[in-house]
C-alpha cells in the first residue's frame, strides 16, 4: 500500500529556541502500516507528531497529506483534512467533563456535519467492542481511567479515519486496558490505516511493523 503522510526536509523551531528540534526530517509512512515513534524524553517525538497532525506548521519543509501539500493549505484546509482524514489520540483521554460518554465520542462529528442519529448506535456498538460497559449517559469524572482512554479511542475512531496519530496512548493504563487500545490500532492498521504511536513502553513498540528513532 502506499503512503499516506510524507514530509521533506522538514523543519521546526519553537519561538525564541536557538536550535530546531527537528531539522530537515524527510520520511513516509505508509497505509496498512503501524509505525513507533520511539527516542529519550525530549528527542522531538511529540512535536513531529504534531507535525504530522497538521497542529503546528513547520518552519520548513512540507507535509504531504494523501498527496495533498498540507503545508501550503490554508488553515480552514488543514483543519479539514485534521477532522476527516485524521483520529488523534494522547495520553490523557482529555474528554469534555460537562459532557456524556457518548456526547464525548459524538462531538468530532458535529466538525463533520454528520448527524448524530445516523452515528449514535455505531458509537454504543464501539462502546462495546472496546469493552466499555458504562452507561452512555455517565460522565467522564464517574468513569475509570481505562475506560475513559477507550472512550478517546471510539472517539478517534469513530469515522474510520486514514490516519491515525497516538501520543503515548497507553502511557496512563493498567495492561489490560493498554492491550485492548494496542490492539485496536494493531486492527485498524491491517484494515489499511496509517497508524503512529509515539511510546516509550517496548511492548507497544514490538506491536509495530516499524520503529523510528529520534534524537
Ligand atoms: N511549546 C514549547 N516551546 C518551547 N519548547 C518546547 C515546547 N514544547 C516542547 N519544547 C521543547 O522541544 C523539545 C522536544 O519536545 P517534545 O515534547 O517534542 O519531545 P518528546 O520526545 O515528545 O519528549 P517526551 O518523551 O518527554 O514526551 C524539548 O526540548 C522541549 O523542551
Amino acid at each position: 500500500m502506499g503512503a499516506v503522510l510524507t514530509t521533506d526536509e522538514l523543519t521546526f523551531t519553537y519561538p525564541r529556541a536557538r536550535e530546531p528540534v527537528i531539522s530537515d526530517w524527510t520520511g513516509s509512512f505508509d497505509a496498512g502500516t503501524m509505525t513507533a515513534l520511539v527516542g529519550a524524553s525530549g528527542s522531538g517525538k511529540s512535536t513531529l507528531l504534531f507535525l504530522l497532525g497538521l497542529m503546528m506548521k513547520p518552519t520548513s519543509g512540507t507535509v504531504t497529506v494523501q498527496g495533498i501539500d498540507a503545508t501550503a493549505s490554508h488553515d480552514a484546509h488543514r483543519s479539514h483534512l485534521r477532522a476527516h482524514r485524521y483520529g488523534f489520540i494522547f495520553q490523557d483521554a482529555c474528554l469534555d467533563p460537562r459532557r456524556s460518554v457518548i456526547a464525548n465520542i459524538l462531538q468530532p462529528a458535529t466538525l463533520r456535519g454528520t448527524s448524530h442519529k445516523t452515528l449514535r448506535s455505531c458509537a454504543e456498538e464501539m462502546m462495546q467492542e472496546m469493552g466499555v460497559t458504562v452507561p452512555p449517559q455517565r460522565r467522564p469524572g464517574q468513569i475509570s481511567g481505562g475506560q475513559a482512554q477507550r472512550i478517546a479511542l471510539c472517539r478517534a475512531l469513530l469515522h474510520d479515519p486514514p490516519i491515525i496519530l497516538a501520543d503515548e496512548p497507553t502511557g496512563n493504563l493498567d495492561p489490560a486496558s493498554a492491550e485492548v487500545v494496542v490492539a485496536e490500532l494493531r486492527r485498524r492498521a491491517d484494515k489499511g490505516a496509517c497508524v503512529l504511536i509515539v511510546t516509550h513502553t517496548p511492548a507497544v513498540a514490538e506491536a509495530c511493523d516499524e520503529t523510528i528513532e529520534l534524537g
